[in-house]
This record gives structure tokens, sequence and C-alpha cells, in this order.
């Protein structure tokens, strides 16, 4: 991913959740880590244009997000914190294919690329499961597949173990591990951002720390006081 963040800031009325950032990131895979409120998921929508910026631009792999709305979209998928959430249709293969269709693919396609995306994330056995019957990793993995099988270069994942098992959780890290797009994870599972290459760490809506995970986490501890 190719990532230019320039004199971006986030306002909410009178609230600042990210003051004014110059940033690039050109990286495989890169985490997100920080305190509650801290401007995480702020900083983590701004990449597909769910949060468009106050002042300043955001550049993704050269789409700037406020002017190629749907462009940006297309080239960075957004798996939200709730996936509950986002998998709109009450049949985990049908939400596959009504995405694919709602982007143009025939039923022949839609039909092809769904299986391939659950064959994909070893979850071929859900196609037919109703999604509010679906166990945390089960869901999260769908929603991954869901957002995957419209083919985004990159995946934007906010907390993607939240709340799971541990063998869920070790399910979901090693799609996100394997996974050919690239990858930016918002998380507070520290042991898997310590397993990440570059962690971003942001207090109080501003990027303090950018580096390897050893000692972007220990900057952490600091600042969390623990
Ligand atoms: N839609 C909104 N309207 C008003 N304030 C908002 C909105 N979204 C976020 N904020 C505020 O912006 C700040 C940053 O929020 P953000 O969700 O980016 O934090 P975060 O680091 O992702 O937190 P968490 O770890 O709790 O998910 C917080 O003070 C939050 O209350």
């Amino acid at each position: 991913m190719d990532l230019v963040f320039s004199g971006c800031s986030v306002r909410y009325g009178e609230r600042v959740a990210l003051h004014p950032l110059d940033l690039r990131v050109q990286a495989h895979r890169v985490g997100v880590i920080g305190l509650n409120g801290s401007g995480k998921t702020t900083f983590a929508r701004l990449i597909n244009g769910l949060t468009l910026p106050s002042l300043g631009r955001v550049v993704v792999n050269g789409i700037d997000t406020r002017a190629e709305p749907d462009r940006v979209r297309g080239e960075a998928g957004y798996v939200f914190q709730n996936p509950q959430n986002q998998l709109i249709m009450p049949v985990v293969a049908d939400d596959i294919r009504f995405g694919l269709k709602a982007r143009g693919a025939t039923t022949a396609e839609a039909e092809q690329r769904t299986a391939s995306v659950l064959a994909r994330f070893g979850i071929a056995e859900l196609a037919q499961r109703r999604v509010h019957e679906l166990s945390g990793g089960e869901l999260q993995l769908a929603a991954m597949a869901s957002v995957c099988a419209l083919s985004p270069s990159i995946l934007v994942l906010d907390e993607p173990t939240n709340q799971l098992d541990l063998s869920n959780r070790r399910l979901v890290i090693k799609a996100i591990e394997t996974m050919a797009e690239d990858a930016l994870v918002v998380t507070h599972d520290l042991e898997f951002a310590a397993r990440l290459p570059r962690l971003l760490l942001f207090h109080e809506g501003r990027l303090v720390a950018d580096g390897a995970p050893g000692e972007t986490i220990a900057r952490y501890r600091e600042i969390a006081g623990c």
C-alpha cells in the first residue's frame, strides 16, 4: 500500500479526533495501536473515504479519497469492528453475491467468485448459514471474505480479533497473515501487533510513534502507565 496523509486533520464539531497529520505509509502490513479514543478508527476510516479529512488530503495508491470516492472504495476494503453490521443479507453466500452483483458481476461470475472466496478463507461450509447464527470467528472470516470478494488491493481491519476465543483468534490472524492483499490492522491485541512489521501509535489524536513493534509497544506501555 502507498498511503499519503498531507496536513490531514479530522474534527467533529469542536472535538479534534485527528490533529494535522503528515505521513507516508509504504508497506504490505501495518498495525495501528493506542488507547481508546486515541484516533485509530478515525485514521483507518480515512483510508477508504468513510471519513473525509476536515483539512488536508489523503491519497491511497495514487487515488485522492475526496476526489474519487468510488475508486478509493474499490481500492481499499474496510472490515468493521462489528462484522454483524457489515453483512447485510441474512445468508453468508447471498451477502457475498449481493456485493459482487452490486458492482456489476454477472450471476455466473458472482457464483464462481463467491465459492472461490469462501474456499480461500476455509469457510465453504458456511455458505448457506444464517449470518446471525455464526460464532464471532466465523462472522469475522465471513466479513473478510465478503470484502475480499470485491478484489481490493488493501484491507483495513478494525479490531479483527476483538472478542474472539483463542482458537478463532488464531484462525483470523492466520487468514490476515497469509492474505495476498496489503493489510492495515487496528488492534488492541498486542501479541498480534507484535507480529506486524510496522506499528503506528496514536495518542490523543496524534501520531506519537511509528516504527518496529518492540519500541512502539514499549512507548504505548509508557503512555498507558503499565
Ligand atoms: N462520529 C463522531 N462524532 C463525534 N466524535 C467522534 C465521532 N467518531 C469519533 N469521535 C471522537 O473522536 C475521538 C477518536 O475516536 P476514534 O473512534 O477514532 O478512537 P479509537 O482510537 O478508534 O478508539 P477505540 O479504541 O475506543 O475504538 C474520540 O474522542 C471519539 O469520541
